[in-house]
């Protein structure tokens, strides 16, 4: 089975084409686990399917977890599957794709640069402070698009000398929160200027650290600004895998434009085989 692996500032993806394979959607959910596997398989934190568009919109993106659950959407899946799809004709440098979260609009920049407009916060809860084994965190809850992809944003002291394994168990914790009713990708930050940030994501359905989350790092951004601890509508985050910048056009209270930029890296093109995949039902 053909396929391209790609990542965007470390969160590592698996692409495959389904306008062409046209495999059955009930046989991806399984299929996605077993290949974004480590060590018995290909390996990523996702599992993208280009689709036929149900609208106008140049094609459908659909979002596996690397545990094979759905995701309403990702950022930096966003932007690598709007690289694939320019380099395989399927949509020219500026395209509109389908998502679970709502149409996302993406355009190729220069080299390998990637910039998508993220969905719009439905949901922003400032201050959804969490408590977790007697320790109160200082939190905001955000969701971008709708239905929309869940995030929890936790202000973490010295996060960048933190090391993951720290607060593996903290994070966990937050993902799980009681009052999260779809749990939450966890993004640890600490504010290192007036316009740059660190973040560190726990992920849903990755039930791990990741070195980069688009929609983390754009949903941290909206609760940073708005809490006035970031002074710019245009800002650094920095990840582990790398660095991203969120630009945000905003009317007072509410956000009207929410972009993600940042580098894509295309690691192999080629065929799948994985001999288990035959076994899988
Ligand atoms: N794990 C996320 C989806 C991927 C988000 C992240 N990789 C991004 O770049 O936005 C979830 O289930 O909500």
């Amino acid at each position: 089975m053909e396929f391209t692996k790609i990542q965007g500032a470390g969160n590592d993806f698996i692409i495959i084409n389904n306008m062409k394979l046209k495999l059955p959607l009930n046989d991806i959910p399984a299929m996605a686990k077993k290949l974004c596997t480590r060590k018995v398989s290909l390996g990523a934190n996702g599992f993208m399917v280009v689709d036929f568009p149900e609208g106008d919109a140049d094609f459908k993106m659909r979002f596996y977890n690397s545990d094979g659950s759905i995701g309403e959407m990702c950022g930096n899946g966003a932007r690598c599957i709007a690289r694939y799809a320019y380099l395989n004709n399927i949509a020219g440098k500026n395209m509109r794709f389908e998502t679970l979260a709502g149409n996302i609009s993406a355009e190729i920049l220069e080299g390998r640069l990637v910039k998508v407009q993220l969905n719009n916060p439905e949901k922003v809860m400032l201050d959804h402070d969490v408590e977790i084994d007697g320790i109160k965190y200082e939190c905001s809850y955000v969701e971008l698009g709708n239905p929309g992809i869940p995030h929890a944003i936790v202000k973490y002291p010295n996060l960048e000398n933190t090391e993951e394994s720290q607060i593996f168990d903290l994070g966990r914790k937050i993902r799980f929160y009681k009052e999260f009713p779809k749990g939450a990708n966890v993004n640890f930050f600490n504010i290192l200027d007036d316009t740059t940030a660190i973040v560190k994501t726990y992920e849903r359905g990755v039930e791990d650290f990741t070195l980069a989350c688009g929609t983390g790092s754009g949903s941290t951004a909206v609760a940073l600004i708005f809490k006035g601890y970031l002074k710019s509508n245009k800002v650094k985050i920095i990840v582990p895998g790398g660095e991203l910048f969120i630009e945000v056009e905003r009317a007072e209270d509410k956000i009207e434009k929410l972009f993600l930029i940042g580098d894509t890296n295309i690691i192999a093109v080629g065929q799948i085989i994985d001999e288990d995949l035959n076994s899988i039902s």
